[in-house]
């Protein structure tokens, strides 16, 4: 925890802890390192050639002598080369060691996400959580691979040409040091001043473009109401907002390219015009002065490359921060060390004296104890906010209490191994979840190995075949995204069919409240009768014909179990909430 903590204000323990969670990236680093370094003294082959070509080739005292020019060219040619080799073997070996380490930090990331409990990933937007593995790693990745060794080269290509260029003349070392401790402020300012502008255009080119989906995708209410001037008028504000934006960005690129320029020709010139005096005095030669004209190059390149990788780096350091931050949560729902399996067959469960209160927030379920025998068939039935839906989340294990305990069968749920209960214990949602593809697949998410003709025989079961055949391509029909080709009762069919095929032994299913047409109504009651036999069940009952049918009621009231039993004994006592419940659901039955 105290890592974190560091990781939050430091950058450069931000940098540990990330290289202790991906080992893979201090793979050989030193090696690459020692590349990186014969990259950036390769680069000063060009200039020292040019001066002795120069001095002692050309304009050599004893006349020109062609041997030796052929020879300096010769070897720098090989240096170049052994340069270009070393530059393309580091970029590879960084490509390599930084793709598989994020790779394998996003596979880390993406299952941590999974460990941690609903209760995180409620608190946290879930947005936010794909930012972690995608866009985040990617910051990452970007500086790693491109700006990572360019701050290596750079420094090393700084440093190497500021040795040379004292060899040969201190004097205008000094000169271009003078011009450059200033100018490089300058342009880090730029540069922060131009990231803002960038920052303040992707802003207002999202502005933009939600108000432009929002008038184009509600263009049926915008007409319906008369308020296409006002919302043309909002439109027009956006697009504006974008322009003036953009307009500065610009402006400041301008300047700040223009800055750049600016000094890079006026250190050229200082160059010239000081070393024409050196020269002419002797105390350097043509080829020292035109070698040292190189070198400015050299040295200036990194100086505003490096300035650049350097807000590079911040945006890595924070992306990387916030992964880290995620890696080091730690779940509030553990799989247990040398836990236990279930036992086989249908499972009981005990509630003991269980109180559950939400991060932040009262107590919502007051100490519930309940015995649900196996095998049975249970509703669970309250007002709205009665915690029904809390109480179904222990018994999945979904979050653990924070007082007494769950048991199922004689094993308290927290020792029971992660592996057996998600595969003993599923839960349906009131909106199960249907992925991008056909209904053979979304069936098929729970139990992968199924034949099409199992397939086939689970719906028989259920009573469903004449839906499969009905649809356009039955089993291969697309459901499109989140199940959008289907209406909320399929959904919710699919959702039973990939239950029943799973096969556990404690089914939890929260019933759909939306309306559902009598066909589908129907079809999803007699499915459910099928998929409850020979398993224990317990269904938050939004219809109290579910409740009827039921072996056992349990009603919920304000976080407390107020009234347990068979539907026929709850419904006679007088006055009691189950009552007051079934009386307004006939009546609304009756007026409906
Ligand atoms: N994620 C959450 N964070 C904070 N409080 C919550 C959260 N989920 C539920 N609650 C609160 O817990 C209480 C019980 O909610 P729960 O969802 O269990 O009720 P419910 O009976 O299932 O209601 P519904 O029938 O509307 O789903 C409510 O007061 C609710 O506001």
């Amino acid at each position: 925890m105290s890592e974190q903590t560091n990781a939050e204000s430091n950058p450069f323990a931000t940098l540990k802890r990330g290289l202790q969670l991906s080992p893979e990236l201090k793979r050989g680093l030193g090696f690459t390192i020692f590349l990186a370094a014969v990259t950036a003294l390769g680069r000063l082959v060009v200039p020292v050639s040019a001066q002795k070509v120069l001095d002692n080739g050309l304009f050599a005292e004893a006349g020109p002598n062609a041997a030796y020019v052929i020879t300096v060219i010769a070897l720098g040619a090989v240096v170049l080369g052994i340069t270009t080799a070393a530059n393309f073997l580091m970029n590879r070996r960084l490509f390599i060691v930084s793709e598989t380490a994020l790779a394998n930090l996003r596979r880390r990331t993406f299952r941590h996400i999974h460990d941690l409990s609903m209760l995180h990933q409620q608190s946290e937007r879930r947005g936010a959580l794909t930012a972690r593995v995608t866009t985040d790693i990617d910051q990452v990745s970007q500086f790693l691979q491109q700006g990572g060794m360019v701050l290596v080269t750079s420094s090393a290509q700084i440093v190497a040409a500021t040795v040379v260029m004292a060899i040969y003349s201190w004097q205008l070392t000094i000169a271009v040091w003078i011009v450059f401790i200033p100018v490089t402020w300058l342009i880090k300012w730029l540069q922060g001043h131009l990231a803002a502008a960038y920052t303040n255009v992707r802003v207002s080119v999202s502005k933009m473009l939600s108000a432009v989906s929002e008038s184009v995708v509600g263009a049926g209410v915008v007409r319906a109401y008369g308020v296409g001037a006002r919302t043309s008028a909002r439109l027009d504000e956006s697009i504006e907002e974008h322009r003036g934006d953009q307009l500065k960005a610009i402006r400041r690129s301008a300047v700040s390219f223009g800055a750049g320029e600016l000094v890079y020709f006026g250190v050229n010139a200082i160059v010239v015009i000081l070393g024409a005096f050196l020269v002419a005095d002797g105390s350097m030669s043509v080829g020292e002065l035109t070698a040292f004209l190189f070198l400015v190059v050299l040295f200036t390149q990194p100086v505003v490359i490096g300035t650049e990788t350097l807000n590079e780096a911040q945006n890595a350091v924070s992306g990387w921060r916030r992964v880290l931050d995620i890696l080091d949560t730690a779940p509030d729902v553990a799989d247990p060390k040398d836990g236990a399996d279930l036992p086989e067959g249908p499972v009981g469960v005990r509630f003991e004296g269980v109180r559950f209160a939400y991060p932040g927030g009262e107590e919502v379920l007051h100490g519930i104890d309940v015995d649900i025998a196996p095998n049975r068939k249970v509703a669970v039935v309250g007002e709205t906010g009665s915690g029904k839906t809390t109480f179904a989340k222990l018994l999945t294990r979904l979050m653990d209490p924070t007082g007494g305990r769950v048991v199922l069968g004689e094993t308290p749920l927290t020792d029971v191994k992660f592996s057996s209960l998600r595969s003993r214990v599923t839960m349906v949602p009131q909106e199960g979840f249907l992925f991008n593809g056909t209904l053979a697949y979304n069936v098929r998410f729970a139990k992968p190995e199924l034949t099409d003709a199992e397939i086939y025989v689970a719906f028989s079961e259920l009573g469903l075949t004449d839906w499969v055949e009905a649809l356009p391509n039955g089993l291969e029909t697309e459901l499109g995204e989140s199940g959008a080709n289907v209406s909320v009762g399929e959904r919710q069919l699919v959702s039973l069919v990939r239950a029943y095929v799973s096969d556990p032994d404690l089914l939890v299913l929260d019933e759909a409240t939306s309306a559902v047409d009598p066909a589908t109504e129907l079809r999803l009651s007699s499915a459910l009768d099928a998929v409850t036999r020979g398993r224990t069940t317990v269904i938050i009952a939004h219809r109290l014909s579910t409740a009827e049918t039921s072996d056992e009621v349990l009603v919920f009231d304000a976080g407390n179990l107020v009234q347990h039993g068979p539907h026929a004994d709850l419904v006679q006592e007088e006055n009691s909430i189950y009552a007051g419940l079934h009386n307004s659901w006939i009546e609304q039955t009756r007026s409906s």
